[in-house]
């Protein structure tokens, strides 16, 4: 049996650093992001699409789309976020079906999805158990700043443009908590790892 696992959280909550910690243990990993970026590549359907509705001024020099400038409509404009969502998530879920039936052939016996947006795209029919990886907002409104150089208010309109973090929590089978040190959180993982018994 192949056990698909759903982790979540919000923006700079940590999902990246607890999915690097069960890389590290052996874990396939399938990361919606990553997705994101390949699905949007030039000459792809969804890269054609967002350049018909957002226009040229998004690309940069090198055709490529300027994130950061997409970054700034969307995370500003509910409507164009959801014209940019709509182009992009058929794309994501396909890619990611793609992926996890591949991992699941080179006998894999738990593949991770790592979804940012599973519940705002009510994506849980997708994973059997979902783990949320949560922080306090004001811990999350800091790192988040300092990853990405954003103003309070930059980082504010990215946060709150999710579902509060404290609403996945009570969705979560497993929750792990990424407001105290990355060595807490690392005990964290290991725990969730003996608790749901999982098998890389
Ligand atoms: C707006 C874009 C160009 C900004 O790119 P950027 O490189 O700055 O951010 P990145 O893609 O690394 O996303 C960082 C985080 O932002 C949050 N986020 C991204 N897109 C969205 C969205 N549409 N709604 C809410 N939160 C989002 C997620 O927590 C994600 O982990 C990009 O995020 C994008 O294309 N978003 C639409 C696709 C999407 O929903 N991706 C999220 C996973 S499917
Ligand atoms: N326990 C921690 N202590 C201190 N800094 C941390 C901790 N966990 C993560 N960080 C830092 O906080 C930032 C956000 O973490 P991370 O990139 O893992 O979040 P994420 O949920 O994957 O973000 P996104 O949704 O944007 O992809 C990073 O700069 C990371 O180095």
């Amino acid at each position: 049996m192949v056990a698909i696992i759903g982790l979540t959280g919000g923006i700079a909550s940590g999902k990246s650093t607890v999915s690097k910690m069960l890389k590290e243990k052996g874990f396939t990993i399938i990361d919606a992001d990553v997705a994101a970026r390949v699905v949007v590549e030039p000459k792809k359907l969804a890269y054609e699409q967002i350049v018909q509705t957002f226009g040229k001024v998004i690309l940069q020099e090198d055709g490529t789309i300027d994130r950061a400038k997409l970054g700034s409509i969307v995370f500003h404009h509910e409507e164009e976020r959801l014209k940019l969502n709509q182009i992009v998530h058929p794309a994501v879920r396909s890619y990611m079906l793609e992926e996890k039936d591949r991992a699941i052939a080179t006998g894999k016996q738990t593949i991770i999805m790592d979804i940012p947006l599973l519940f705002e795209s009510k994506l849980q029919w997708m994973v059997e158990k979902i783990i949320v990886v949560f922080v306090d907002e004001e811990t999350q409104i800091t790192r988040l700043q300092e990853r990405n150089s954003f103003s309070k208010e930059e980082a504010l309109a990215r946060i709150q443009s999710q579902l509060p973090l404290t609403d996945k929590v009570k969705e979560a089978h497993i929750v792990i908590d990424n407001s105290g040190t990355v060595e807490e959180t690392q005990r964290q993982v290991e725990n969730m790892i003996k608790k749901l018994n999982l098998i890389p």
